[in-house]
């Protein structure tokens, strides 16, 4: 292959757009092979945020074109992950081999902000990345039920640190497998806080790229102490379209600012409702409010997730949709907002170096 077919193949690749890219391939320096070799075409890259699905979309709008240009009879697409590191707030409480901390986070309660944040957990693993998540939802600490591990307990090693739930792939903790429901509702702001991050610091993460953590409903003293001591790359806040979970969505978004963490997005719950005999959609909680308070705060609406009982179900019997029915479009939906919230966060990040990347408390 000649020199000028190569750079050709830079080109189209170079020329492919998509919502989750700020910069293009070339100038993200993704490129890590591209050959020709006996009529087949190798190219393979290396990203530093999750995009399986985009990938995927990539092979198909451009593959025929570089079949054209190169005469290729095949193509041998591969991709790797290295996901990059970025500035958090809270520095000084870095978690040991933890990247990117994402929290899930909403302003009132019942919006969907668990079912958001464990199939978003998945959805990321899904798209190439390690992850972990950690329940910190003392009001209904729900996600050993939607994982299927609620009868489990952290093992102690060392009588201080516990070993995380594994579900699915992905490592897991929550208020939920050591204390019983009813005791964590009581607690009081100070001890529900303190408990809250000594679980994120005592527990044995693996090396993690993003740990999504599924925060207390609500804008009170705990999730203020809480967005004050993690260390966090970036909150997303899970709304309903209604008017009153939005109201409580602005209160979210401007707690986060306060503390100087980046709000990567919002992420509309319950959107609409597809009927299953006609397929019709409708807007049961009302509409375009998501997007309005995105643009009035500056912000990203980076997901609609319609309200489905299939959704429901799935996690009423412990095994995700995006585990159980990995076709599924509302799969896919998780999917490719998980390709959109991994890029937000390095394009609106900045990339620091591994060295203080890995220091522990
Ligand atoms: N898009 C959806 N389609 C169907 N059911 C949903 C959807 N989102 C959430 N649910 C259901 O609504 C209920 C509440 O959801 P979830 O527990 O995720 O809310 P939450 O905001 O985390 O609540 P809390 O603040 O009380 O922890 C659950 O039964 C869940 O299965």
């Amino acid at each position: 292959m000649s020199v000028n077919d190569l750079s050709q193949v830079k080109s189209i690749l170079a020329a492919f757009t998509h919502p989750t890219l700020s910069k293009n391939l070339m100038e993200l320096n993704a490129i890590k092979q591209c050959e020709l070799n006996d009529g087949i075409l190798t190219i393979k890259l290396v990203m530093p945020f999750a995009w399986q699905t985009v990938f995927g979309l990539l092979q198909k709008t451009v593959g025929n074109e570089l079949q054209q240009c190169t005469q290729a009879r095949h193509i041998d697409w591969s991709i790797e992950y290295d996901i990059a590191t970025l500035k958090r707030a809270n520095e000084q409480h870095a978690v040991k081999n933890i990247k990117n901390i994402i929290v899930v986070s909403s302003g009132k309660g019942g919006v969907g902000k668990s079912t958001t944040a464990v199939n978003l957990a998945l959805a990321l693993q899904h798209e190439g990345a390690k992850v972990g998540l950690l329940d910190a939802d003392i009001y209904g600490p729900s996600i050993p039920t939607m994982l299927g591990t609620q009868n489990q307990h952290p093992m102690s090693p060392d009588n201080q640190h516990m070993m995380p739930i594994m579900a699915f792939g992905l490592a897991t903790n929550s208020i939920g497998y050591l204390v019983e429901q009813d005791n964590a509702m009581v607690w009081r702001g100070p001890m529900a806080s303190k408990a809250l991050l000594q679980i994120l610091q005592d527990t044995m993460w693996p090396e993690l790229d993003y740990l999504v953590i599924d925060m207390p409903p609500g804008t009170g003293d705990i999730q203020l102490t809480l967005a004050q001591s993690i260390p966090v790359t970036g909150s997303v806040i899970v709304t309903t379209p209604q008017d009153i979970a939005l109201i409580d969505a602005k209160k979210g978004i401007t707690m986060f600012n306060k503390v100087n963490i980046p709000t990567i997005g919002i992420i509309e719950n319950m959107s609409y409702h597809i009927c299953e005999n006609c397929g019709h959609h409708e807007a049961i909680f009302g509409e375009g409010g998501a997007a309005q308070l995105a643009k009035h705060y500056h912000t990203q609406l980076l997901g609609q997730i319609p309200l489905d009982r299939v959704l429901r179900q799935d996690l009423d019997n412990g095994r995700p949709t995006v585990i159980s029915q990995p076709d599924n479009p509302f799969s896919q939906i998780y999917n490719e907002l998980a390709d959109r919230i991994a890029a937000e966060l390095y394009f609106q990040g900045k990339v620091i170096l591994p060295d203080i990347a890995f220091k522990s408390l």
